[in-house]
């Protein structure tokens, strides 16, 4: 028998605070049919990890959000590589690797690592009392990204809301979609236009997409795209990973000091961070053929939400798994996915919250929450509104 549940995970309490529905859904089942959209949901490790890894019968061509694009218009024209499947993806996901990868990054290492420690030596000539998000977790991604993509200075202020609504347009057409609406059209026009070769400046991540297409390794049709690409994914995505390590450490100031003493513990804390909290907490996939999984055969065409949050809190997975500890190997987490569509901007991500952490571990004493964190609800992410700190300098 199919287990069938009421929960509505794109419901404002639940998207503000997650964890209790992800065990509740994570103990009805491996798979559970949630009435209330007609889709099947997986919340357990194994199942996401499984059809992750399994492109073939979980497709993302018809959408990773709730929309299948056989079936409704996309809201913008599907990205080559997130909407894409095999081997469609294959080519444009070789020219992003070639230019987001971990060795292409190696030339940013040295700047990045000195505009964190500009920023930090700002923040503390300041008040000790202040939001991380607005002067962290916001200000650096903002500060390096989009001039490593090669963006003009004016109009940034788009990017933001930008992506925001693009990851809320992933879920139902809810409040979080309608209320914005609006405003969409005005940022995906100034994104859309940031995306043409005449935008991009020289030797800049969009530059070397273009540059890709003169090589022939894609077409000029498709360089504007790759650039949107970076665009949508490359910023709340690591506003909101940096903002969950800040929280994550000034909620546990013993984490905080053993990063105060083994600074090279960085990228396990953020990947820690992503685990814990998972700034991407759900993404669809679409069946192309019925699936048998054992206890639930999904019927083609229909539409699967993988919980990554759920997933990455497991116990059949994790050892204590809602607690945030430096001491565990997160590898194996599904924060940025899994298989042939794992996040390519990983490397970007883990180098902006290892340069900006360094600059904090080596300035700053103690930083502890002052108020609660505010949280702002998305469809798909975990987001922070606000995290409000004191911290003692070094
Ligand atoms: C903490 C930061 C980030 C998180 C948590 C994150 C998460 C993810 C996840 C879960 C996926 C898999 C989507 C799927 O399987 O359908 C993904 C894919 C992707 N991410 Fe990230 N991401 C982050 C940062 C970035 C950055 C900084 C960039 C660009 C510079 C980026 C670009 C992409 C792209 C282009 C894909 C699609 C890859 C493909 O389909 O082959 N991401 N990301
Ligand atoms: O290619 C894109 O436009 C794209 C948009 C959003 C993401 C999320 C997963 C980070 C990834 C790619």
């Amino acid at each position: 028998r199919l287990p069938v549940s009421d929960i509505d995970p794109f419901a404002m309490d639940v998207l503000e605070d997650p964890w209790a529905t992800h065990a509740t859904l994570r103990d009805a089942a491996p798979v559970v049919y949630l009435r209330r959209y007609g889709v099947y949901a997986m919340a357990r490790y194994e199942q996401v990890h499984a059809a992750l890894t399994d492109w073939q019968s979980f497709q993302s061509g018809a959408g990773v959000g709730l929309s299948h694009f056989g079936q409704e218009k996309p809201w913008r024209p599907p990205s080559l590589l997130l909407e894409a499947d095999p081997p469609r993806h294959d080519a444009p996901r070789n020219v992003l690797a070639g230019i987001i990868g971990p060795r292409a990054l190696r030339g940013l290492r040295e700047q990045w690592f000195a505009e964190a420690e500009r920023l930090v030596d700002e923040v503390l000539a300041d008040s000790p009392e202040f939001d991380a998000v607005d002067r962290l977790a916001e200000a650096f991604p903002l500060r390096v990204f989009p001039d490593a993509v090669g963006l003009p200075q004016e109009g940034r202020e788009h990017l933001l809301p930008y992506g925001s609504f693009a990851f809320n347009a992933f879920g139902p057409r809810n409040e979080l979609v309608t209320s914005a609406l609006a405003e969409a059209g005005e940022h995906s026009a100034w994104v859309n236009e940031q995306c043409s070769r005449e935008s991009l400046s020289d030797n800049g991540f969009g530059s070397r997409i273009w540059g890709a297409a003169d090589h022939y390794d894609i077409t000029h049709e498709q360089a504007p795209l790759l650039v949107r690409s970076l665009l949508t994914a490359g910023v709340d995505t690591t506003v909101n990973g940096i903002a969950a390590v800040l929280y994550a450490l000034a909620t546990n100031p013993d984490q905080w000091q053993r990063l105060r003493e083994t600074p090279s513990l960085a990228r396990v804390a953020f990947d820690e961070a992503v685990r814990w909290q998972s700034p991407v907490q759900t993404f669809f996939r679409t069946a192309t053929a019925d699936i048998d999984l054992g206890t639930v055969v999904v019927p083609k065409d229909h539409k699967i939400l993988m919980f990554l949050g759920a997933a990455n809190r497991d116990p059949r997975r994790w050892t204590d798994p809602d607690r945030f500890d430096l001491a565990r190997d997160p590898s194996g987490h599904v924060g940025f996915g899994m298989g042939i569509h794992q996040c390519i901007g990983q490397h970007v991500a883990r180098l902006e919250a290892e340069a900006l952490l360094t600059a904090l571990t080596a300035r700053i004493e103690t930083i502890e929450l002052t108020g609660p964190a505010r949280v702002r609800c998305n469809n798909t992410l975990r987001s922070w509104q606000q995290v409000p700190v004191r911290i003692r300098a070094a």
